[in-house]
């Protein structure tokens, strides 16, 4: 993908100066402002500095409405630089909020946790939740995006866990991924690049999901659903952990896939294999999906380990796959209120 690159802070200046911008802001969040604000803005000219509250509630139209109130009072242009610094809710909010502005401003994003550097980040996909996760968005290339592993060495342990899931995802998705995966001591730089080159290379064939990019979205139809069920207390990561087993064992019926697999690959990861919902539940908020087309669950299918199918999945099916992975037990840490110890 044009425009993404790996290197350190201290190479964003010069991947600014190529765009020549009229204005620069940096939209980010307190937590990302008190730890890289200033080391991303070092040699940058005054930049107007954003910042948003922390947490996935603030995903919201209302977030985005505040940011271009701002961008507007500012006279920002259409050749002005938004730089999204931070982890995936501020990165899809700055893509949101750059794709509408005056119909588009340019666009960098500099992920600072490793779910937004492995999958938020690349792409294009950007948005805010609306009665449902995504609900609102768009289709926007950022001009650049630069990955700078320095940022992840504050992430808490818990965070790391929580993009884990969607590393979790690229491995049941491509066999190269998955051996890396295989002796799996903790995140290293060839995880990450291989990661965001395998979406990078996926999303080039296939930006506005027609058709391949759609198996981005293994774990995902009851990921969200779970999310959603929650409060969002169950980070994005881990909910899509839960639908990655929640859709194995739906290609095990199907397919003969070896959810055991899929089990053992999230058991190395330490991630969750459970959910704490009932499937009626699930199945209520997944009939909202966005791949619902035709107004019925369609659903990325392992197959075997670097295939999958994206097909409509009969609700019993779906039925007894949530089941077989509820975990009502109350021991899943998934369901701890945020903030929680
Ligand atoms: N657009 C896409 O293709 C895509 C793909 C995957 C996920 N997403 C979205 O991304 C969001 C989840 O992203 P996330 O997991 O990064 O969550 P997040 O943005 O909420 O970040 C997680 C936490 O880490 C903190 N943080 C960020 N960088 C840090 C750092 N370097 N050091 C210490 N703390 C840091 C944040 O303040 C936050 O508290 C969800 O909204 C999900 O829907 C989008
Ligand atoms: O980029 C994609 O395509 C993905 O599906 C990546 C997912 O990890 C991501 O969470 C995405 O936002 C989900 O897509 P959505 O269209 O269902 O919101
Ligand atoms: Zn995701």
């Amino acid at each position: 993908m044009e425009g993404l690159s790996f290197g350190p802070l201290s190479t964003l200046p010069s991947l600014v100066e190529e765009l020549n911008p009229h204005r620069i802001a940096f939209l980010t969040n307190t937590t990302v402002e008190r730890l890289w604000l200033e080391k991303a803005a070092e040699g940058i000219e005054e930049p107007i500095r954003i910042v948003i509250p922390d947490g996935e509630e603030y995903k919201s139209l209302e977030t985005a409405v505040a940011i271009w109130k701002r961008l507007q009072e500012e006279g920002f242009t259409r050749k002005s630089l938004l730089i999204g610094l931070g982890g995936g809710v501020v990165t899809d909010i700055a893509g949101f909020v750059a794709s509408t502005y005056m119909r588009g401003t340019l666009l960098g994003l500099v992920p600072t946790t490793l779910l937004a550097q492995v999958d938020a980040a690349i792409g294009g996909k950007t948005g805010v939740n609306f009665n449902g996760k995504n609900m609102i968005g768009t289709f926007y290339l950022p001009n650049f995006v630069l990955i700078a592993q320095e940022t992840l060495s504050t992430l808490p342990e818990e965070e790391i866990r929580n993009g884990l899931g969607e590393v979790a995802k690229y491995a049941l998705l491509d066999r190269n991924i998955y051996a890396l995966t295989r002796n799996f001591e903790g995140i290293n730089e060839t995880l990450i690049k291989e990661c965001a080159l395998f979406k990078a290379e996926v999303v080039e064939k296939d930006l506005i999901e027609g058709g391949l990019r759609r198996m981005l979205n293994l774990g995902h139809t009851a990921g969200h659903a779970i999310e959603k069920l929650s409060g969002y207390r169950i980070k994005h990561g881990l909910a899509v952990s839960m639908g990655l087993m929640v859709a194995s064992k739906v290609g095990e019926e199907l397919y003969g896939f070896d959810s055991g697999k899929a089990e053992e690959l999230l058991g190395r990861l330490g991630l969750p294999t459970g959910h704490p919902f009932r499937a009626k539940e699930i199945l209520e908020e997944m009939r909202l999906d966005k791949k619902a087309w035709y107004g019925r669950i369609t659903f990325v299918i392992p197959v075997e380990i670097g295939d999958v199918v994206v097909e409509e999945v009969d609700e019993a099916v779906l039925k007894r796959a949530l089941e077989a992975t509820r975990d009502d037990s109350g021991s899943c840490d998934c369901q701890k209120p945020r903030g929680s110890a």
